[in-house]
């Protein structure tokens, strides 16, 4: 048996998971220890004021299931590391070289890699002993054509500051087609992934590998999100700037923290839009409405992509809870031969297309928690340090 722990560090939280295994590659086999998330780190108020603290939080909690961070069980610790450019496209051993390579991408992820080094940072000082595996968001997206990857500008300009398209949620995406082709039993399934979570996105998986994705240079271009814009005219930026005369960090601000959902009706909890809308409120429904065309403008785009497709997978907590939000995107496409059953989308587990539908449309929970521990795990296993 080994113990493997996984961090996933946000910009205001840390989520972790101590998990156990024999064999790491069997599904279904890896034992849950412990878990938890440390949430509002760094804010006013909140008794945990940074990462280093939020990490003594999460020692205690582990110390008190019995399975401390000083076990001797513990093989690996496993870190979420959102950005990882050109230069990681695979788990990586994290070294000091690829701290500093981590902290060069942090003007490409400004939200997220500051809090995921921030983790790393803690976990090597308490446990410099254990090997620690970086696993990338962007990683499961570096097989994308050029064409999917290339913004159509100057190509000298882009080149020299790295602008192009890397994708994000690559984790889950990664481990949902790979379920959703095993529940089609065809290794070889085209599969569509929405992953809707506070951050969203989409990707086209071809047998196996990612040929297109909705997340761009950053994690806000594509769907419409909790608080996140999603695709918008650039144009929209420069008259921001210019007519409005907003500074670069208002706008940042605007279309990152005060836009999707919260912009279009004051609220970004899903459940909370599907309640107003069920009492008839204009501002929920129009909300919903564009969240839903947005998707569905997503699947027709990957559709045409991959040529064919048999699963469409909903996954993370808008897409494994919420049945309207599938209903709404799925709505009118049966020309293209997706049928939902509306029995088995209420039902939100499986399988929720109708018998004749041609393309399965299914729900599959993901778990990038298990899959960051396999992907640690294989590191570990491969460069024999653990
Ligand atoms: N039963 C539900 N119905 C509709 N939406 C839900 C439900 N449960 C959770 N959600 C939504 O899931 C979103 C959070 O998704 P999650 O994948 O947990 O987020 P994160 O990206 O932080 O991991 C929230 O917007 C929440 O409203
Ligand atoms: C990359 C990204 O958008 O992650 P999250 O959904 O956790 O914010
Ligand atoms: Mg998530």
């Amino acid at each position: 048996m080994t113990h493997i722990l996984v961090l996933n560090s946000g910009s205001s939280s840390v989520k972790y998971r101590l998990l156990s295994a024999g064999d790491w590659s069997a599904p279904g086999t890896a034992t849950r220890l412990a878990s938890g998330t440390i949430e509002r780190i760094g804010e006013e108020g909140s008794p945990v004021a940074d990462h280093a603290a939020a990490l003594e939080v999460v020692s205690g909690e582990l110390a008190a299931t019995g399975f401390g961070i000083d076990s001797p069980e513990l093989t690996a610790i496993g870190h979420r590391v959102v950005h990882g450019g050109t230069a990681f496209t695979e788990p990586t051993l994290i070294t000091d070289e690829v701290v500093a390579r981590v902290r060069d991408l942090i003007p490409l992820a400004p939200l997220h890699n500051p809090a995921n080094l921030a983790g790393v940072e803690v976990a090597r000082r308490v446990r410099p002993d254990l090997p620690q595996v970086a696993v990338f968001d962007t990683a499961f997206h570096a097989t994308m054509p050029a064409e999917a990857c290339a913004y159509a500008i100057d190509r000298e300009t882009a080149g020299r500051l790295g602008i192009r398209r890397y994708g994000f949620h690559g984790t889950s995406h990664a481990y949902v087609s790979r379920a959703a082709a095993a529940l089609a039993d065809r290794p070889d399934a085209n599969v569509i992934v929405l992953h809707l979570g506070n951050g969203a996105s989409a990707s086209a998986v071809a047998a196996g590998r990612c040929v297109d994705t909705s997340m761009g240079m950053t994690p806000l271009e594509g769907l419409v999100m909790g608080t996140r814009s999603g695709d918008l005219d650039p144009g929209v930026i420069l008259h921001l700037g210019r007519s409005a005369g907003m500074s670069l960090d208002e706008i940042d601000t605007l279309l990152n923290r005060r836009s999707g959902m919260l912009g279009l009706c004051g609220d970004n909890d899903m459940r909370e839009v599907e309640r107003r809308v069920a009492a008839g409120d204009p501002d929920a429904e129009l909300a919903l409405a564009v969240y839903c065309h947005r998707l569905r403008k997503y699947v027709g785009a990957y559709y045409a992509v991959l040529g064919r497709v048999d699963v469409i997978a909903f996954t993370g907590g808008v897409g494994e809870n919420s049945s309207l939000v599938r209903e709404r995107a799925m709505a009118g496409l049966d020309g293209l031969g997706i049928v939902l059953d509306p029995a088995r989308n209420a039902a939100g587990k499986g399988v929720i297309s109708a018998g004749d539908s041609r393309v399965r449309v299914a729900v599959v929970p993901t778990d990038e928690e298990l899959e960051i521990a396999r992907q640690t795990f294989a590191v570990v296993s491969r460069t024999n340090c653990g």
